[in-house]
């Protein structure tokens, strides 16, 4: 069975004077612990398409199935990591990640030393009475990388998690997510505009033209990269050869 099923997806926005068709004929399956990314040109519809997965737009046409059942509201069972850590800066580390255990009513003592657990897990030794402005930007994302886990969505978006991120960090950031989304099975869409970090994380990239935003091309990342954490793939000449080819169809899609 797949685990996330798009069908048909097309959106268009329209506004007073004007309709902008941002995706069509989107039809996608991922599997269970599947990790996908989505690369393309500036307005392909990615930020469009993620928001219909989620449920916070509902599509002109078509439908997304979240283990067959259709994705209709806001979804629960799917977490976010974006660009932005979002943590509340009153609030203290140990406040923020069991915040969405508060709000969801399932916060107990099992969950509450699971969720501590698991950011010294990241390497978070000794942080939990300190507040985000304390703490580094990528220490920050590990924060709310635990955060987001620990309510155990099904499904994870990664918006752009590492952008802000200097290029060390985010080296780093990509094995840490990574093992840790592989040692839990989770399913993951990565939205990215570096070719290189969609090849270290994934097991598929699929690849959008724009105007309007279609599924121009998928490429599945070859399982000598993929027995390898992200930074040691990088290292593999089949990387390159995949990163190269990936370049040139991106360079083929980008407006003059
Ligand atoms: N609220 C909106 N109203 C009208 N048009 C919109 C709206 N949001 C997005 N669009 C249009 O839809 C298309 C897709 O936009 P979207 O933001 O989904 O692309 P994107 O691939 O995420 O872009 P980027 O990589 O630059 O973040 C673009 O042409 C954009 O101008």
């Amino acid at each position: 069975m797949d685990f996330l099923t798009l069908k048909g997806i097309q959106h268009t926005y329209f506004t007073v004077s004007s309709a902008t068709t941002a995706l069509k004929d989107i039809s996608l399956e991922v599997k269970e612990g599947e990790f996908v990314s989505f690369l393309g040109p500036s307005g392909c519809g990615k930020t469009t398409l993620l928001s219909i997965i989620a449920g916070l737009i509902q599509p002109t046409n078509g439908k997304v199935l979240l283990e067959n059942k259709p994705v209709n509201r806001a979804e629960n069972d799917i977490g976010y990591m974006l660009q932005q850590d979002y943590l509340f800066p009153w609030k203290t580390i140990e406040e923020n990640i069991l915040l969405g255990l508060k709000i969801n009513r399932s916060l107990d003592d099992h969950k509450r030393e699971q969720t501590l657990s698991l950011l010294r897990q990241m390497g978070l030794q000794n942080v939990e009475a300190d507040y985000p402005k304390q703490l580094s930007g990528g220490m920050r994302q590990r924060v709310a990388l635990v955060r987001t886990l620990a309510t155990e969505p099904k499904l994870l978006m990664l918006d752009e998690p590492f952008s802000a991120l200097d290029f060390q960090t985010k080296l780093k950031l990509e094995d840490l997510v990574s093992n840790t989304l592989k040692r839990f099975n989770k399913t993951a869409i990565l939205v990215t505009h570096d070719i290189g970090e969609a090849i270290a994380m994934s097991d598929r990239i699929i690849l959008f033209s724009a105007s309007p935003g279609t599924i121009h091309k998928s490429f599945p990342v070859p399982s000598e990269l993929k027995k390898r954490p992200p930074f040691a793939a990088r290292n593999h000449p089949l990387f390159n050869d995949l990163f190269n080819l990936i370049w040139k169809e991106l360079e083929s899609l980008e407006p003059e």
